[in-house]
């Protein structure tokens, strides 16, 4: 068994651990009692289908072994499954089930099920308390800084809160039964941490690739360790995105106008941050900022396995367009995060939308 590594989210009265390690969710009945999680009302384990067949029968008994009473929601899984209809569908069950405000809910799974059933939680009875167990690399961004929502047809993520967890369990051995490209997706974000915050740890990940690809237990358990580390940072500075943590938006200006366009599902949103992030490189260089900045990003997201090329049928037009419905579109200008160095971004508010669509129309052309 590989090392356990616990970090905590610093925000006062709601400061809040991330355990990391392989055998976690066996101890699930302990932390939830450890950290304050009723049982005297029924919790609901918020999953989907895939992640369900999996880890979900493990969950359950171990919390009922300690006492919890359980109700279990599934939904489809997908992005499909952010949406207020499923939103509303959970409310309901909630109640039925008898849910009070000593509830609680677990979202076992990764970003779509982390958000949509934070989502359930920060809104059920004006706000219930809520636990992360994520299954998928990606949701270790997710499920950490308490940003949680539903889509909007017109555009991802615009209909939210931010509601922190009580705590987050992240058991490595749920992450065995990834398929490969929802692996190289979670690692986007993974490289994300690193282009932000820290140069040393995206040539660690360079040169860590091909163990972080075949989910090497010790490789996976520190790159999700640094890449908590940089959120929990930045979040415990700036909860609300008042300033700071919009730097964890590089990549996603471009990103969510992808998958807005793309139709959700044709493009994984870590792919889409990847082209994305791409795109921010390429814009960094125009303002200036060194070449090997695009070529590093372009070079470590490739070696995890991610696309760099925007997919051509995509229409400038519409991507320019979804763009301006996100909320990185502020007073009349797109908020952009810009690296300057590696390990460093900025947050620029002056990228004129004539630069932007040529950084579209260069990202079709990419080998
Ligand atoms: O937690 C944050 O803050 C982030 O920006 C992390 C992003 O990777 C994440 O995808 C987030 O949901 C996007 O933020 P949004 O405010 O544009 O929905």
């Amino acid at each position: 068994m590989g090392e356990k590594r616990e970090l905590t989210v610093e925000l006062g009265e709601r400061s809040y651990p991330i355990y990391i390690g392989e055998g976690i969710l066996a101890e699930a009945g302990k932390l939830f009692a450890q950290h304050g999680i009723s049982a005297k009302s029924p919790v609901m384990i918020v999953s989907d289908e895939a992640v369900a067949k999996h880890h979900l029968p493990q969950l359950q008994s171990v919390l009922k072994e300690a006492g919890f009473s359980i109700v279990t929601a599934i939904v489809p899984s997908g992005e499909g499954s952010k949406s207020l209809a499923v939103f509303e569908d959970l409310v309901g069950q909630g109640l039925k089930a008898g849910m009070d405000r000593k509830s609680t809910i677990v979202a076992l799974g990764g970003g779509v099920v982390g958000d949509l059933a934070g989502y359930v939680a920060a809104a059920y009875m004006r706000g219930i308390k809520f636990v992360q167990v994520p299954t998928t690399i990606l949701a270790h961004d997710s499920s950490v800084g308490g940003k949680v929502a539903v889509n909007h047809p017109l555009a991802k993520n615009i209909i939210g809160a931010f509601h922190q967890p009580e705590l987050v369990l992240y058991d490595l051995n749920t992450l065995q039964t990834l398929p490969q490209r929802e692996v190289s997706a979670g690692l986007s974000e993974v490289v994300k941490h690193g282009l932000i915050w820290d140069a040393e740890f995206v040539t660690w990940c360079d040169e860590n690739a091909d163990r972080l690809l075949a989910l090497d237990p010790d490789a996976l358990g520190y790159a999700l360790y640094k890449g908590c580390s940089v959120k929990a940072a930045v979040v415990s500075q700036d909860e609300r995105e008042n300033d700071l943590r919009a730097i964890l938006n590089l990549g996603h200006t471009i990103g969510h106008a992808l998958e807005a366009v793309a139709g959700y599902g044709e493009l994984l949103h870590g792919e889409a941050i990847s082209i994305g992030m791409v795109g921010s490189a390429m814009l960094a260089v125009r303002l200036g900022a060194p070449e090997e900045i695009y070529t590093v990003t372009k070079h470590v997201l490739r070696r995890v396995g991610l696309p760099t090329k925007l997919p051509e049928h995509l229409d400038t037009e519409a991507i320019m367009d979804a763009m301006m419905h996100d909320k990185k579109f502020q007073e009349g200008t797109m908020v952009f995060i810009v690296p300057v160095a590696l390990g460093r971004v900025e947050i620029n508010k002056t990228v004129s939308s004539a630069l932007v669509r040529e950084i579209v129309e260069e990202l079709k052309r990419e080998e």
